[in-house]
């Protein structure tokens, strides 16, 4: 479909829990600059991927690559060093804390811009340009001083991504992104999303389709563990196969 850079990868990937096969035969190939959406019905597996490929989980068969390097067997705390960021919901987010200081925690995080924990508490305030020309990015500039707690929702998942993008991630990981947010949100974090994708991989897993419409380059279906349908929406939204697991019919 592109010939953009393959950075994230995974083949013939499986994952059982006992008897049951959560994952299988799953291979995927997420691209620089691009946004690849994971979708499927509730218990589809989509979790148990983003999971084998941060390393959360240890599949039972297939690979991963990561930026040409086999993963398969590495630790999840290496895998986030090497530019591999999973974006977990609100709760991520230091409530009491301001919006500024979540980030210069962040970025003090391993893995962040500014590891030198040797360092004097003061040397932190060097952290606040950093940290306030992240916050600018992403709209929050405006923000510094408030308490992430009286954000408003949409605001705090703008944070929350902030505090990746620290992390300066080669790939971002979104789970449900737009979970319970309104129009207006559902809105400012596409454009967020878009415009971080401009220069890393993002993989989301998305229930809301009129997003993964208007904001995905690729799209992969999973059903019961296995890729129903792969390529970009109007050609998975076509397929009969994703009608019927998405509304039960075939028809419109
Ligand atoms: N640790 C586990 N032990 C046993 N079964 C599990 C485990 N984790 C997931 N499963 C099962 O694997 C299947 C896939 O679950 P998963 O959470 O990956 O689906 P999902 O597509 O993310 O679903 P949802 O959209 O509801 O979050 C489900 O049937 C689930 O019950």
């Amino acid at each position: 479909m592109t010939d953009a850079q393959v950075v994230l990868s995974c083949r013939s990937l499986r994952r059982d829990f006992g008897g049951f096969t959560a994952v299988n035969n799953v291979d995927l190939d997420v691209r620089h600059a691009q946004i690849h959406a994971l979708i499927g019905p509730n218990g589809a597996g989509k979790t148990t991927v983003f999971n084998l490929l941060t390393k959360f989980l240890q599949p039972t068969s297939g690979t991963v690559t990561l930026l040409g390097e086999d993963i398969t067997k590495t630790d999840p705390a290496r895998v986030a060093r090497m530019g591999l960021v999973r974006s977990f919901q609100i709760s991520a987010v230091f409530p009491h804390l301001s919006v500024l200081d979540n980030v210069r925690v962040a970025l003090q995080r391993p893995g962040g811009l500014a590891t030198q924990f040797w360092r004097p508490l003061t040397s932190l305030n060097a952290l606040n340009a950093k940290a306030a020309e992240l916050l600018e990015s992403v709209g929050l500039g405006g923000d510094l001083a408030t308490v992430a707690a009286d954000l408003s929702y949409g605001r705090k998942r703008v944070l929350e991504i902030a505090t990746t993008l620290a992390l300066e991630p080669k790939v971002l990981l979104l789970d449900e992104p737009m979970a319970g947010m309104g129009q207006e949100d559902v809105t400012v974090i596409a454009d967020l999303i878009r415009e971080v994708a401009r220069s890393r991989a993002v993989l989301m897993v998305e229930h809301n389709l009129s997003v993964v419409a208007d904001l995905c380059h690729e799209v992969t279906v999973l059903q019961r563990g296995e890729i129903l349908a792969a390529g970009d929406y109007a050609t998975v939204s076509r397929d009969p196969q994703v009608r019927v697991a998405y509304m039960g019919t075939e028809h419109d």
